[in-house]
């Protein structure tokens, strides 16, 4: 099948070479054509350029993109899509006063998760993360990462990872998998969180490197969850098994994860609420990408990733969604731009490079994704008549997208 976009009015993250992320003052340069063309066949991306360069190019099917702007799909490089059920409860608590942090404490939180997972069977639990996955698609999304972490026993964990393989072979989107046992520590081990971390260690890591259930490996590394040594430990038990680190830090303390990730040369440090000085010149020449997860400070109402401190000191950044039942109950990548935008003061050509290359590049996947470039796969949004880019960011809440594609096939 081939597909050809005529009459574009902004085609937008166009790049000739094979840029793999873009940092500091780069991010405010988002390269675009306008009155352009961009022809995909089969999976991938083959032409691209002005209208009046186009010629006598064919497709077996055209759309007509007059007055509408095509953009790559989005690159959601954290999510924890597989889960089960909902935590409104809690939502409605917060409203009434208790703090994130109280509702933990009483065994809510993740491991209210967790004893709802456990007894949702492997059937059910695909069907509600597909769910999830197939609104996500229509919202722009062609590129997920995946992670697990509301399992916390060997038994459970291996079923969401499982999950997620499957999700990987039934759906025509690329997804990333990621190992994050130490999400929390479970009941069972309440008092004996070594116990647990032997675990993870010595069961969960080695029968996911055997059946090749994971890409990555995470650590929610905070106060109350899992310190420095903990991750420190888990961390390096994963690298020994194949598996790369992403890590979630700084997301109510700075305790010095951001370093920590830095020296295991960690594909990406997430979250960072709170960040120091210290925290910021660490990942300077690193390779480790910095994420932010806007939906997740709104959600919550705590502070947003200093974005600007961050690009201002010549580092690069991403955006990903955090879908979670707990701190982000939706995966809607366009709400997380506009939310940068409104509240981190990014520029709409940073907050799109972030939600794009850079969040392909925190996936491991930007030579095959996050840019329109010859060669990289066929994922692109067609958005609604808009007067200009800007608009995406600026209307937020509303949803202009007319079409998605997702390797080179229109998601209906
Ligand atoms: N912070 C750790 N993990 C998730 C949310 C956990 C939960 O409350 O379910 C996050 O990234 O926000
Ligand atoms: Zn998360």
């Amino acid at each position: 099948m081939s597909i050809l976009i005529t009459n574009i009015k902004q085609l937008l993250q166009t790049r000739n070479h094979n840029v793999l992320k873009v940092s500091g003052k780069e991010m405010k340069d988002l390269p675009f054509i306008e009155n352009a063309y961009l022809l995909i066949e089969h999976d991938t991306i083959v032409e691209f350029g002005k209208m009046e360069d186009m010629g006598d190019t064919i497709a077996e099917k055209t759309i007509d993109a007059t007055n509408k702007v095509v953009l790559p799909a989005w690159c959601d490089s954290h999510t924890h899509l597989v889960y089960s059920g909902n935590r409104v409860q809690e939502f409605i608590d917060r409203i009434n006063g208790l703090s994130y942090e109280e509702i933990a404490n009483r065994g809510g939180g993740i491991l209210n998760s967790a004893e709802n997972l456990q007894n949702t069977t492997e059937d059910e639990l695909y069907n509600q993360a597909i769910n999830r996955l197939q609104n996500l698609m229509k919202l722009g999304t062609g590129a997920i990462e995946i992670k697990s972490g509301y399992g916390l026993s060997t038994e459970a964990e291996l079923k969401i990872l499982r999950v997620i393989k499957k999700i990987k072979h039934d759906y025509n989107i690329l997804v990333k998998s990621t190992f994050l046992g130490a999400h929390a520590n479970p009941k069972m081990y309440k008092d004996n969180k070594d116990g647990y971390i032997d675990d993870i260690i010595n069961q969960m890591i080695p029968t996911i490197e055997k059946e090749q259930l994971a890409n990555y490996i995470d650590v929610f590394c905070e106060k109350g969850y899992f310190s420095l040594e903990d991750t420190d430990k888990i961390l390096a038990a994963g690298v020994k098994h194949g598996l790369t680190p992403k890590i979630h830090v700084n997301q109510f303390d700075a305790l010095g994860g951001v370093a920590l990730g830095v020296k295991h040369n960690a594909l990406s440090v997430d979250h960072l609420e709170i960040m120091t000085p210290k925290d910021i010149e660490v990942l300077k020449g690193s390779r480790t990408m910095p994420v932010a997860l806007p939906s997740c400070s709104y959600f919550l109402s705590i502070p947003y990733a200093p974005a600007r401190a961050i690009i201002d000191a010549g580092l690069p950044l991403a955006l990903a969604s955090d879908y979670n039942p707990g701190t982000t109950p939706s995966g809607n990548m366009n709400f997380v731009v506009s939310t940068a935008c409104i509240k981190m003061k990014m520029t709409p050509e940073e907050a799109i490079n972030a939600a794009t290359i850079n969040g392909a590049y925190a996936m491991g996947i930007s030579n095959m994704y996050g840019s329109i470039t010859r060669g990289k796969k066929g994922n692109v949004i067609i958005t609604e008549e808009i007067p200009s880019y800007n608009y995406l960011p600026y209307a937020f809440g509303d949803n202009n997208i007319d079409t998605v594609i997702i390797h080179g096939k229109v998601i209906e």
